[in-house]
């Protein structure tokens, strides 16, 4: 059998995707077949550690948090995403995968703390790492929380596992005409303004030069398939 084309991966998870049909929240469904395409690489061999958003819940930039305290509303997203992390580590323990939550807000009766080299050791034994709270602090996202925590696990890749499958010219969701990139450049995402991603996020792997991989996390065996090196979702590198 062909070996995987990476041996470490940092998967950052859709918080919205987590609603599946639902308007809000986490639906019991989704959550679980997101988990068995997480097991399918982790019985590869692939050491795995995942960033979860938080936009099933909350976002500080949100219309329901508009008049608040734009730091306060960032905390609670953050929480928001220890939120989804528990959830998903329950969901994976379901499934008998061995998982490890790390937050970067220190809630020590609910998630160990961050500690890299802690982080390092769970991934060399083959277990999941999930990072909640994000970055720890207001103004950022989880999607830059993903290039930051990928690049201090010395990952091979970050995978962005969301709702499109992959970079389009326009947002393909209210631009029916938007066309699909298979490959571009960090350059060309930040200049044209693609906002599948942030731009800390897309800035910080380019100047780290991390490759960048979009895909959908609705379409069946896409994770596996991008694991492999097959041709999916959008690859954007230096
Ligand atoms: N040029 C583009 N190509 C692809 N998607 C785009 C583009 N511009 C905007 N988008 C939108 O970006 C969304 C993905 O980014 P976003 O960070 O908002 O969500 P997420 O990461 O899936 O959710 P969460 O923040 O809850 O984790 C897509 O669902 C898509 O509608
Ligand atoms: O480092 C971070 C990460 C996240 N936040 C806040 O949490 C929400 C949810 O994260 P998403 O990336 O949008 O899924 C985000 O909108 C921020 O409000 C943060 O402040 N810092």
């Amino acid at each position: 059998m062909t070996a995987p084309a990476y041996k470490r991966i940092l998967l950052k998870l859709s918080g919205e995707a987590l609603m599946g049909e639902d308007s809000y929240g986490i639906n019991r469904a989704t959550i679980d077949r997101m988990v068995s395409e997480v097991a399918e690489v982790v019985r590869l061999g692939v050491q795995v550690a995942v960033v979860i958003g938080g936009g099933n819940i909350f976002r500080g930039v949100a219309p329901a948090a508009a008049g608040m305290d734009r730091a306060t509303a960032d905390y609670m997203g953050m929480l928001a995403t220890v939120m989804n992390a528990l959830a998903l580590q329950d969901a994976m323990r379901r499934q008998g995968l061995v998982s490890r939550v790390q937050s970067a807000l220190n809630i020590e009766q609910v998630a160990e703390p961050y500690i890299r080299g802690k982080a390092m050791r769970y991934l060399e034994e083959g277990k999941v790492v999930i990072f909640g709270a994000g970055t720890g602090n207001p103004f950022f996202t989880t999607d830059t929380a993903a290039a930051l925590r990928g690049m201090e696990m010395n990952v091979d890749v970050v995978l962005k596992a969301t709702k499109v499958d992959g970079v389009y010219t326009d947002d393909p969701k209210t631009n029916p005409e938007a066309m699909r990139y298979q490959r571009l450049t960090f350059d060309e995402a930040i200049v044209k303004n693609l906002k599948v991603m942030d731009a800390t996020a897309l800035t910080l792997c380019r100047d780290q030069k991390m490759p960048l991989c979009v895909f959908s996390i609705f379409k069946e065996g896409a994770l596996k398939r991008v694991v492999m090196g097959e041709d999916e979702g959008t690859l954007v590198q230096c």
